[in-house]
């Protein structure tokens, strides 16, 4: 059969690229599969596409080639450090009477043997080095690790706080879309785990609250029930370091229960050497040997049921003594047991007293920065801490800040409920650009009519408004309290909730839409126009005291992410009474582009994660519209503030959203503003309206179910009704 012209062609094209015919053969047939003989394909672009197979196919045979040969010196490795380790003891066995062998050798002998007599060296330190303690790292101190083993491996954070798998709700760091009335439709959750930063508090979270007792794990864990003869039984192949601990279980380590702990009794005897020994009765005997200098931590030894007598400490520690000089080849001939018994006393009360892992109080974990979870109810009292210039009314020792220090106040963190640690996420306390979105702050483009340079000190007190006031229909939108005026703040209430006040613009290729995903973009459902407030700002004459400069003062009012108790997670409750109008927060996250919104919704789609982004332009349908990529959306899910935690209430939430223009006069970009809806009490849950429709059943992500608790609830539905939920565009 004559050659297919188009293949001989290929070759020759390979050829002058210096690829032989043997390698384009199979490759090139892949392709004609691939391609399902679509010619054209391979032949664009002088044969590119089969170039680029070519390539990559030497590239993975490189690959599979250097992993063959990685796992043959692997193999190699292992079998001669198996040789070796056969060689070492076989040394050992043979010149165990030698006094300079290190002591882990020496102790792979039998603890009975006949040593030689000591090479005893006066210099060395008391306690013997080789016996010496090592510091434990709380979070090491789950498992037991010889010294060996733990050299050179790093400490592992306890706050590993990715949140728990496994329900396809929408959670905390969610992204929020609003459309222009600040109605906000959830759209996708965008969390993808796998990329979530890592913070100091980051990763995957334990669950665990380290405790000081955790040094008790040192020692190998013994089952309930199974009685073991605890003496200071050294075990032979464990380093000598980890030894005397397996003794040590003092009630704080088990929680005062006796039942689990076979060997521990009670006694009231002082704590301090041989005075210590308590025999408590014929079938149980216990001998207390050394304790801390305060008596928190103490050293004994017990023999349950057994006739063997505990009544000659001295001439046990003597024996024990002598046991270490020469079979463990202690150097110093002032060694004690005694001593080194209460050094590890001592060694334990200093690990628990300085671990940072405060112990936690129930139900509390252990999380982010390491700190047990507070479950403070109130304010921490009136405690004034000044932190760089700011005045806090908490202690930074008792409280986690979830702002680090970023916002004039501290945003506490309590869980009350369970040991639940909060999300990971970067605390950033205002917006940040994440890569295109283009974001103008430029002062040139700010004009007189959008500023007041000739005004000076506090522009509310001036008679007439000023141009900033123009955009509020002439008037402030703030009082000299700073609050929303109640007027404007109503109307917003109502262009909100009252769908005949809703004034609706709809926009040519709708971003909500399309960021839906679907084959064929549908009409855009409309975007409800809304009030902006614009403050003063940088060109603007008056001074930063300006009453019209209220967002971008920050977050004011003391707030504190909690754990709810209705099944919604974390929330945020004020810690003080707020007045209507209050500005709470905005919504911080990251600036995208629609574009890098849609691509990070379409990865997390494929994850089946989901977010609620926050589109933020509102230019619909003006003449200057933007093109729809270049629209701007705030996630929040890898970096964001406080508002990420704010949780969903039906119509009547007790806050607002409000967009606020202060560096950006075209309103491509705004500041999304919390206000308070209602006056709000000290310690009530501060809720928004995402703007969910739980009926739309056409929307791809699935909403939550609605524990808002409102009588307004827009999720109530029969109970035949699928929990198949969907959330609005609009
Ligand atoms: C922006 S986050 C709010 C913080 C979140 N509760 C957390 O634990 O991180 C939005 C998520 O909170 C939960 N949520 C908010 N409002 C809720 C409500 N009314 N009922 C049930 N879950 C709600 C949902 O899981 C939702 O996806």
């Amino acid at each position: 059969m004559a050659p297919n012209p188009r293949v001989a062609k290929a070759f020759r094209a390979m050829r002058d690229l210096g690829i032989p015919e043997e390698k384009t053969k199979p490759v090139l047939k892949k392709l004609i599969k691939l391609y399902e003989k679509n010619w054209e394909l391979i032949e664009e672009e002088n044969y590119r596409a089969l170039a680029d197979a070519i390539f990559d196919s030497q590239e993975s045979e490189e690959v599979e080639q250097k992993k063959k040969l990685d796992v043959e010196a692997a193999e190699k490795k292992k079998r001669l450090e198996q040789a070796e380790c056969l060689n070492h003891i076989e040394e050992e066995t043979q010149v165990q009477e030698e006094p300079e062998r290190p002591l882990k050798r020496l102790r792979l002998r039998h603890q009975d043997s006949q040593p030689s007599p000591s090479s005893i060296n006066p210099s060395s330190n008391s306690n013997g080095t080789l016996l010496k303690v090592p510091k434990l790292e709380a979070n090491e101190a789950s498992e037991p690790v010889s010294p060996l083993k733990r050299k050179g491996k790093q400490p592992i954070l306890p706050n590993d706080m990715a949140r728990v798998e496994g329900n396809d709700v929408i959670e905390s760091g969610d992204v929020v879309v609003a459309d222009v009335t600040g109605s906000y439709s959830a759209i996708r959750r965008l969390r993808d785990r796998g990329k979530e930063p890592i913070s100091p508090h980051s990763g995957h979270r334990e669950k665990r609250s380290v405790k000081s007792s955790d040094v008790h794990l040192k020692v190998p864990k013994i089952e309930p029930g199974v009685k073991k003869n605890l003496a200071l039984i050294i075990p032979k192949d464990e380093p000598i370091t980890d030894v005397p601990l397996a003794v040590i279980l003092p009630e704080t380590l088990t929680n005062g229960d006796a039942s689990t702990d076979n060997h521990v009794e009670e006694t009231s005897n002082e704590t301090n050497g041989h005075e210590l020994m308590n025999i408590q009765d014929q079938s149980t005997a216990k001998v207390d040997i050394a304790s801390s200098s305060s008596g928190e931590i103490k050293i004994s030894l017990s023999c349950r049921k057994t006739k063997l007598s505990l009544t000659n400490v001295d001439t046990l520690l003597k024996t024990m003594e002598e046991k270490c000089l020469k079979s463990y080849k202690v150097l110093d001939p002032n060694f004690s047991v005694k001593k080194l018994m209460k050094d590890m006393c001592d060694c334990f009360l200093e690990l628990g007293s300085n671990s940072t892992n405060d112990p936690p109080t129930e139900p509390s974990g252990t999380c982010a920065n390491g700190k047990g979870m507070p479950s403070v109810t109130e304010n921490n009292g009136d405690k004034k801490v000044e932190q760089n210039g700011i005045e806090n009314t908490e202690s930074f020792d008792d409280v986690i800040d979830i702002a680090k220090g970023q916002e004039r106040v501290i945003i506490s963190l309590v869980n009350e409920v369970n040991s639940e640690c909060p999300p990971s996420f970067h605390y950033i306390p205002r917006n940040a650009v994440f890569q295109s979105a283009y974001v103008d702050f430029s002062l040139a483009r700010i004009a007189d009519d959008n500023c007041c340079p000739t005004c000076y000190g506090d522009c509310l007190t001036s008679s007439t408004p000023c141009p900033c006031a123009i955009q509020s229909g002439g008037k402030f939108a703030y009082t000299t309290d700073g609050l929303v005026k109640e007027e404007l703040l109503d109307e917003c209430i109502k262009m909100n909730r009252d769908p005949q006040k809703r004034v609706v613009d709809y926009c040519k290729e709708c971003p909500l839409e399309r960021s839906k995903n679907e084959e064929i973009l549908e009409q855009c459902k409309g975007h409800l126009e809304r009030s902006f407030i614009k403050e003063c700002w940088l060109k603007c004459g008056c001074n930063k005291k300006c009453g019209n400069r209220v967002v971008q003062c920050g977050i004011k009012y003391k707030l504190q992410v909690f754990m709810t108790s209705g099944g919604k997670g974390w929330g945020v409750r004020t810690l003080e009474e707020l007045p209507k109008g209050a500005f709470v927060c905005e919504y911080v996250g990251e600036v995208l582009t629609n574009m890098e919104l849609y691509n990070r919704v379409s990865q997390s789609l494929n994850k089946d994660k989901y977010a609620h982004p926050v589109l933020l332009d509102a230019d619909w349908g003006g003449e200057t519209e933007l093109k729809e990529e270049e629209a701007l959306c705030l996630d929040a899910t890898y970096y964001g503030n406080v508002a990420r935690f704010i949780n969903h209430r039906c119509f009547d939430s007790n806050l607002l959203e409000i967009p606020v223009e202060v560096e950006n006069p075209d309103r491509h970009y705004y500041h999304l503003a919390f206000f308070t809806t209602r006056k709000v009490k000290a310690l009530e849950e501060l809720t928004r309206d995402y703007g969910i429709d739980f009926d739309d059943d056409d929307h791809p992500v699935k909403a939550f179910r609605c524990q808002c608790g409102s009588r307004y609830c827009r999720d109530i539905k029969p109970s035949t009704r699928s929990g198949k939920r969907r959330i609005s565009s609009s």
